[in-house]
Order: structure tokens, then C-alpha cells, then sequence
């Protein structure tokens, strides 16, 4: 079951469809859209975050979706805290909403309860039996955790946590690195906003590509746009 559906993704596109409740596109009615938007234009997977997102997208495709469960406080420090999956619990919760494969934040730092990315890792696969896909931010995170079984890993937090670095675009580098240094397939994502980073990452040895903003924010997508006018009118000024 899990050779076949990684068969599937291989040199795929998977689409993120997500909205925090600031952003106008919040709600699951137009997150299920947005997947089948992606599901039209030939995504293989969608990525989708919160049970009531990854039920309603469940009724209306086929895709396989990959699951997170964002855990966000008032307190949260973007850079410091564990938000994606962080507990057993989260991944119950969106394997029980219909996520086909878990994405957990695998990093070093601590989890809320003080679970290590080896036990999550086990327990989800051994009890929920579903695939889990391992984030991390840097190469030796990668490889650490790589011990512990993950079906995938994947380059979601490179440049999220407060010793990896930010590149301007997807950090390229770090996919070709943990393609070569891991015998597991990688998913390549953050910050990609071309087709030709995309085809990139494939040479660089992704196995499968996740886009989110360049596709499913149109707030930012327009101002991809309109930073560039401004750029072009100041050379008038
Ligand atoms: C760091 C973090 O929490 N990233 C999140 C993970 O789910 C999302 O906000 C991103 O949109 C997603 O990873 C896709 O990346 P991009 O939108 O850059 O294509």
C-alpha cells in the first residue's frame, strides 16, 4: 500500500491548500475548492491542514492528502515552537478526518509535551497505521531522524527555525544534500513560486514537490505582482 501510493507521487506535484483564519480565504468550503483546483490541473496530492479542512476536502477528490494538524496559540513563537503535528493526539485527530499520510514537524526543538520525533513517529505509524512524513529545517535533522522510519522527509522548515537559514527562494541545496544522504524519498517544499524550481528540485533528486502560496494565496500572488510595479515606477521617480 505504501510502495504503491509513493509510486504515485514520484516527480508529482502535490498542492498545499491552506488559510489561516486572519486570511480571506479561510474556511474548509474554499479549501475543498482549492483541492479540486488542484486535482483539475494534474496535483497528484494536496496537503491540508486541521480535521474540519481535511473532511470536507475528503468529500470532494480522490487525491491523497497529506495531513498536518497546526497547533497555534496566543503565545506561539513562529520560530521557536513546535505548531505542525506536535502530539499523538493532533495526528489522531486528522487520520480520524480522513489524512491519508501525517506530516510531522520533526525538528529539534521540544515538543509541548516533551515527545521525541522517534516516539511520534513510531506510535502513529504502529497505532494509526499510516504513512508519516518527517519535517525538518536542516541536513542533520534530516539524517537523525531518517533512523527512526519516516516513509518521507521533508524540507518544510528550512528557513522556519531559528538556526536554519532563509534562502530567498526553495532551498535547492538542502533537497540535492538529503537526496543524497538519505535512502528515503524527499519532498521538496517552501518557498517555491516557479515551474522551473520545481523541475530543479526534481534534478536535485526530489522525489515529489509541494507548492502552497504560489498556487492557493492569491494575496500574495498579487503582490508578487504589484512589488514589481512599484519596483518599475521607481525608476521613474
Ligand atoms: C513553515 C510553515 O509552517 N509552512 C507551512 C506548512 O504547512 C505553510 O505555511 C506553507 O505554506 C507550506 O509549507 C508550503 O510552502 P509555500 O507556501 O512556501 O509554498
Amino acid at each position: 500500500m505504501m510502495l504503491e501510493l509513493l509510486s504515485k507521487l514520484k516527480n508529482g506535484l502535490i498542492v498545499s491548500c491552506q488559510a489561516f483564519e486572519h486570511e480571506p480565504l479561510y474556511g474548509a468550503d474554499i479549501m475543498a475548492k482549492m483541492a479540486i483546483c488542484a486535482e483539475i490541473g494534474g496535483a497528484v496530492a494536496v496537503r491540508a491542514s486541521w480535521p474540519e479542512n481535511i473532511r470536507e476536502i475528503k468529500k470532494v477528490t480522490n487525491l491523497p492528502i497529506f495531513g498536518i494538524n497546526k497547533i497555534i496559540t496566543k503565545d506561539t513563537n513562529k520560530y521557536e515552537d513546535v505548531i505542525i503535528t506536535p502530539t499523538f493526539e493532533a495526528a489522531k485527530e486528522i487520520y480520524e478526518a480522513g489524512a491519508d499520510i501525517i506530516a510531522v514537524d520533526c525538528t529539534d526543538r521540544k515538543r509541548p509535551n516533551g515527545v521525541t520525533s522517534e516516539e511520534l513517529i513510531k506510535r502513529i505509524k504502529q497505532e494509526l497505521g499510516v504513512p508519516v512524513m518527517a519535517e525538518v529545517s536542516t541536513l542533520e535533522e534530516g539524517i537523525k531522524v531518517a533512523q527512526y522510519g519516516p516513509d518521507i522527509i521533508s524540507t518544510t522548515l528550512a528557513g522556519y527555525t531559528n538556526y536554519s537559514v532563509k534562502t530567498e527562494g526553495p532551498d535547492l541545496e538542502l533537497v540535492e544534500k538529503l537526496a543524497a544522504a538519505v535512502d528515503i524519498p524527499i519532498n521538496a517544499e517552501g518557498r517555491f513560486w516557479t515551474p522551473e524550481q520545481m523541475i530543479q528540485a526534481f534534478e536535485k533528486g526530489a522525489w515529489v514537490v509541494t507548492i502552497g502560496s504560489a498556487i492557493t494565496r492569491p494575496q500574495l500572488i498579487t503582490k508578487r505582482f504589484t512589488s514589481e510595479l512599484e519596483k518599475w515606477k521607481k525608476r521613474f521617480d
